[in-house]
């Protein structure tokens, strides 16, 4: 089954404890685009079975507006990743993150879990999406067959403060130790043609790196990002929705090419800048992109 979802805006993905009240009442209210409620690094071992009690209520009685609702399972070199998905599913959630992926076969596990949980909860099959988190040197190398390991996965995520330890360096907060993986992951997601995340700037009294580091992950060519607190997402959804200016020159580029086309003409300029077709799609995304985010006004 195609789910329709797959290719949603996913320009914030807001991590939570998924054990704690006050985080889970009403994340909504900040509006990221997604949330990511967390079994796993935010939930201390000995409260597992706790935050897995905590997600599947909140899951089953909260209605958050229309934000979508990510599940952060445990490793599968863990005893909790099986149990995680079946409340995660018996909950009803939107999709499963996976953190630590190496390999398609993790991915494959996965989905083969999700499947066995959606019938035994009398789910409809299929509508739960994946996405792979990349958390070391080997998953960087297998990104795009991670990428092509399912329907199903609807995007892949850096996961900064994992892979860096596996690379035997630090966040810095300049990205330089992230660049190889960061061009590796965004690279291997364009060819699958699936979303791709960066990973969370966890340095919250920094706001103008954490600009810089939204800024080049933009340029980059990132769908959007993990963040960790409610107060990156204005930052985020700035950078990452189009500009007035942006979108007027979009419609002039989209109108100028189907103008001339029709007159024959292939190669002209726009506010003195040449346009030829390459340039149609880039465009038309533009303006999908402001439509998605609620800020178009126009009638292309
Ligand atoms: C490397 C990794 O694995 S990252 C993924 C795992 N990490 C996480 O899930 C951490 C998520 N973030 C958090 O728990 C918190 O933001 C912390 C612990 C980092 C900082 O907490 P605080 O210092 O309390 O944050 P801050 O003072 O900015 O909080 C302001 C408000 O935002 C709320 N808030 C903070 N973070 C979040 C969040 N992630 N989701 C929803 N609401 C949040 C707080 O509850 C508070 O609400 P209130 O004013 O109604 O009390
Ligand atoms: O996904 C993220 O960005 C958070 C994380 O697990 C990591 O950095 O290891
Ligand atoms: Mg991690």
């Amino acid at each position: 089954m195609i789910n329709l979802v797959k290719k949603r805006l996913r320009r914030t993905m807001m991590f939570l404890n998924a054990q704690k009240p006050g985080l889970i009442k009403d994340p909504y209210i900040y509006r990221p685009d997604s949330i990511i409620l967390d079994l796993e690094d935010a939930v201390a071992e000995n409260q597992k079975d706790a935050a897995r009690f905590s997600l599947y209520h909140a899951l089953k009685e909260i209605d958050y507006r229309g934000c979508e609702r990510v599940v952060r399972i445990n490793g599968l070199d863990t005893p909790y990743w099986q149990e995680d998905i079946r409340c995660a599913v018996a909950g009803g959630c939107d999709a499963i993150r996976i953190p630590k992926v190496e390999c398609p076969k993790d991915v494959h596990r996965v989905e083969e879990e999700i499947l066995k949980a959606e019938k035994d909860f009398g789910m409809p099959e299929g509508m739960i999406l994946i996405m792979a988190a990349i958390e070391s040197a080997r998953g960087v190398m297998k990104a795009l067959d991670i990428c092509e390991a399912s329907d199903r996965l609807f995007g892949i995520a850096l996961s900064g403060g994992d892979y860096t330890k596996d690379l035997q360096t630090r966040i810095t907060g300049t990205g330089i130790e992230l660049m190889g993986a960061r061009q590796n992951l965004i690279i291997a997601a364009r060819a699958a043609k699936v979303q791709c995340f960066d990973t969370v700037y966890t340095n919250l009294d920094d706001m103008e790196g954490f600009r810089r580091d939204v800024e080049t992950i933009h340029l980059m060519g990132f769908d959007g990002k993990s963040i960790v607190n409610p107060r990156q997402i204005p930052i985020v959804h700035d950078i990452f929705t189009p500009s007035g200016k942006d979108i007027i020159f979009a419609e002039k580029v989209v109108r100028e090419i189907e103008e001339k086309k029709e007159m024959g003409i292939g190669v002209f300029t726009v506010d003195g800048k040449m346009i030829d077709i390459a340039f149609y799609d880039g465009a038309r995304r533009t303006i999908e992109l402001a439509k998605a985010s609620g800020v178009y006004k126009g009638d292309l």
